[in-house]
């Protein structure tokens, strides 16, 4: 394995990393990768293998639970693809593989490779489709990128023949001068000695202002450019200054760094602290200063013991409303992985951004670019770019700027157009990237390759400014429909999931939809009517096609607006928060054919039903906003039907005569009414509408429904809602019910 010593001494010398990829018969290509780590002179100690077997005698994982690496650093990574190739394995553990170490690829015979199904493949064939009907375009465009970047050997392990040989063969690298202190720095200056590049420099600089309260740090980064490092230099010199700082991440092993470093920085300034344990310092404490500990999310949350700084790490992998409760910490820092990953970390700016900056910290943004664990221009990290796309970007303003509605074209996107054309696909994925949440580098492949998934965009001259990605939906078998209603899982097919298998409607499963699995407009461009347009574009290809056009996201009362006003009607509001954006799922139906109609209009009654029990419950605390929104969408005429007795108690309670308590469902049956399809939209304000959410829908108690609206005093608060109750009982009372109300006002 003369190859791989070459490789490994190119990559000492550069401090860059290679790419080995052995192809061939599975058990062969295990072999020579143990020869070649044996040759290339890299310990086991120091290599991982992510893939079906523990075929070496070292750290072995699963693809699927690639990231455990994330956040570390490795000399040698094999990433075992025989079994099956998942894009996001590549993608958590390719940054793992430090400078002067090999990044090693098994994989069978690379020409047929495009053609077999694997595992994720498998994942990809969601019913009514079978796995033949899933195309191979992501792994031959991966297998052409492989064979087209520097730094990549490609050796056949059946014959040992070597067919590209990677060596970059570079002229000697220049050495990069240490960072240069800064002038007025508060940080004992042997902190910045101890940084490795001027971009952790200035990370660590602006960590400065978290000494005083009501500061925030935003560090954004690929990886391994030293974020981590850098908090942890930070940290080490606030417990000095007396500080508690409260470090969490999704894993302790990915905040380690945070530790080392803070560490080896009391170390150098010979200030005595003890660690809690020898092998995996989870906290430092100063005798008479502060200290430096470390919480898993969930514990960290509730800020016990009351930390005065909190540093959140990788917090691109935390839900967005976990991350909104660090903000009552006095000062808190997040670091970030802006690609990588999760493909794109920039979702951590999608949502929650906005909501810092709307927040009361003054923010402070840094941005660090240079390589720390390997070279700059590393061939396998600009590789692994190019291959899962995490550079994608869409097309910059001034491209797109004038684009309006009247301006653009409705495209319908193949595969094979988005191959075509690298342009569009680098604008399309960059589009779906930035406005995300989470995309991952899986959703590039099921992009290319998912045989239920339909892409369509709006250009304005060429470029993309909207993108929808369709799924495919119900159209079931009479047995993947029993599968499904008895809670079998069944691949995709989100929507009639969750109206059989929890809403107990079998029939669900017949009619065929497309699901909005995902819209955006370019940034630059929204609130010009484009988003809208893409959607009324897509419903006139489809509506002779299919029963529906669906969609299920997380509900802001913005969104539900905007699919309101496309005509998308409620018929679910989810129980639970959704994982990743921490709001409750709404589920929305625009029905196209008579079938169609009717699974809208029988859900949309049973929802009218259900919610206001539901809102009592489990959705007690659910934004007043979105239910708002939600109810405002639903498309059922709602009955309202109060027995007299009811509508008596109703009237009794502007007057005094009676209470809410004494029997609260007349009350939420006259909310609801009025939320859904009210007789007079203008009857009552928005602020109004929001104190019979809290306290008739929801059920709060009058203190915290006061406080949250901002009511003076409860009895204001009380006054106000017999106020609207009066005026509702005017709008849907009959006659005799407005003289019972007369009779005590
Ligand atoms: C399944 C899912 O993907 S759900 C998640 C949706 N996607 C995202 O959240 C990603 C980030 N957001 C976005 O990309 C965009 O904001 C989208 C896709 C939600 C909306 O796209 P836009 O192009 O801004 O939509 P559009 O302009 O048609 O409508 C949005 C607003 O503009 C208003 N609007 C509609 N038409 C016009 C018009 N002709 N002129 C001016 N304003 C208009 C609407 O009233 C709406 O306002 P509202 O939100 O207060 O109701
Ligand atoms: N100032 C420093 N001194 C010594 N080593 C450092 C320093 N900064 C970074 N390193 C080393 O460089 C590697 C990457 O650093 P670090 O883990 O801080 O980067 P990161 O951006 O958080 O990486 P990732 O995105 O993978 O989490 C680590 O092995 C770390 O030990």
């Amino acid at each position: 394995m003369d190859i791989a010593r070459s490789l490994r001494a190119e990559a000492r010398r550069t401090n860059e990393r290679r790419l080995l990829v052995l192809a061939g018969d599975p058990e062969r290509t295990r072999e020579r990768a143990a020869t070649a780590l044996d040759a290339a002179d890299i310990p086991s100690a120091e290599t991982t293998v992510v893939g079906p077997t523990a075929f070496l005698d070292c750290e072995h994982h699963e693809q699927s639970r690639a990231e455990e690496l994330l956040g570390r650093t490795r000399t040698a990574v094999v990433l075992d693809a025989h079994g099956e190739l998942r894009p996001d394995a590549v993608g958590r553990t390719v940054g793992a593989v430090d400078g002067g170490g090999l990044y090693v690829l098994l994989a069978p015979p690379l020409e047929t490779w495009p053609e077999k199904r694997d595992g994720f493949d498998a994942s990809l064939s969601v019913p009514p489709f079978g796995v033949d009907d899933v195309s191979g375009h992501f792994r031959r465009r991966f297998v052409e990128t492989l064979r087209a970047h520097r730094g990549i050997a490609i050796v056949d392990a059946d014959t040992d023949a070597v067919e590209q040989e990677g060596l970059t063969d570079p002229p000697p690298s220049r050495s990069v001068p240490a960072p240069t202190p800064p002038s007025d720095a508060w940080f004992r200056s042997e902190t910045y000695a101890q940084c490795l590049t001027d971009d952790q420099r200035d990370a660590v600089q602006a960590f400065e202002s978290l000494r005083d309260d009501g500061t925030a740090v935003v560090v954004e980064a690929d990886r391994g450019r030293g974020k981590s490092s850098a908090a942890g230099l930070a940290a080490g010199n606030l417990a000095v200054a007396g500080k508690d700082v409260l470090v969490t991440a999704p894993q302790y092993r990915s905040a380690a760094e945070v530790f080392a470093r803070a560490g080896n920085l009391l170390e150098t300034l010979d200030i005595g602290f003890a660690r809690d344990r020898a092998s995996e310092p989870q906290r430092l404490d100063i005798a008479a200063a502060g200290r430096v500990r470390y919480a898993p999310p969930d514990e960290a949350a509730a800020l016990p013991d009351d930390p005065d700084v909190v540093i959140v790490d990788e917090a691109a992998a935390l839900p967005v409303r976990r991350l909104e409760q660090f903000l009552d910490a006095p000062a808190v820092a997040f670091t970030t992985t802006v690609h990588g990953y999760e493909g794109a970390g920039r979702g951590f700016s999608v949502r929650f951004r906005d909501r810092l900056v709307e927040g009361d910290h003054a923010v402070t943004d840094v941005s660090m670019t240079t390589p720390i664990r390997y070279g700059d221009a590393d061939p396998v990290e600009v590789w692994a770019f190019r291959a899962l796309l995490l550079d994608a970007r869409p097309p910059v303003n001034q491209l797109i700027e004038d684009a309006t509605p009247e301006t653009v074209e409705y495209r319908r996107l193949s595969a094979a157009d988005l191959l075509a054309d690298k342009h569009l696909l680098r604008e399309v994925f960059g589009l779906l990237v930035l406005a995300h949440y989470r995309t991952e580098p899986s959703d590039l492949a099921r992009l290319l390759d998912a045989p239920n998934l339909t892409v369509r965009a709006l250009t304005h001259e060429g470029h993309v400014v909207a993108v929808a990605l369709l799924a495919q939906e119900g159209g079931l078998s009479a047995d993947t429909r029993a599968t499904m209603y008895e809670g079998g899982r069944v691949r995709g097919n989100m929507l009639p999931d969750v109206l059989s298998t929890q809403l107990r409607d079998e029939a669900a499963g017949i009619p065929v939809g497309q699901r909005v699995l995902r819209i955006a407009t370019h940034a630059a461009v929204r609130s010009r009517g484009l988003g809208s347009k893409l959607l009324s574009e897509t419903r006139a290809e489809f509506a002779d096609r299919v029963d529906w056009l669906g969609v299920s996201y997380g509900a802001t009362p913005e969104l539900v607006r905007f699919w309101a006003d496309s005509g998308y009607q409620t018929v679910h509001l989810a129980t639970s928060r959704n994982a990743t954006s921490g709001e409750y799922s709404v589920v929305m139906l625009d029905p196209c054919s008579d079938d169609g109609a009717a699974l809208a209009a029988r859900h949309s009654a049973w929802f009218q039903d259900r919610i206001t029990a539901v809102l009592s419950d489990s959705l007690d605390d659910c934004d007043p906003d979105v239910v708002r929104a939600v109810l405002r969408a639903t498309d059922s005429e709602p009955s309202l039907r109060l027995s007299e007795w009811e509508w008596r108690l109703v009237a009794g309670v502007p007057g005094g005569a009676s209470v809410l308590d004494t029997n609260p469902k007349p009350f939420r049956e006259l909310t609801r009414q009025h939320l859904s399809a009210p007789a007079d939209p203008a009857a009552l304000s928005a602020r109004e509408e929001r104190l019979l959410v809290r306290k008739v829908l929801q059920a709060q108690p009058w203190s915290a429904v006061a406080e949250g609206l901002g009511f003076v005093s409860e009895r204001e608060c009380m006054r106000t809602l017999g106020g609207i109750v009066e005026r509702l009982t005017r709008l849907y009372g009959d006659l005799w019910v407005q003289e019972e109300l007369d009779r005590h006002l």
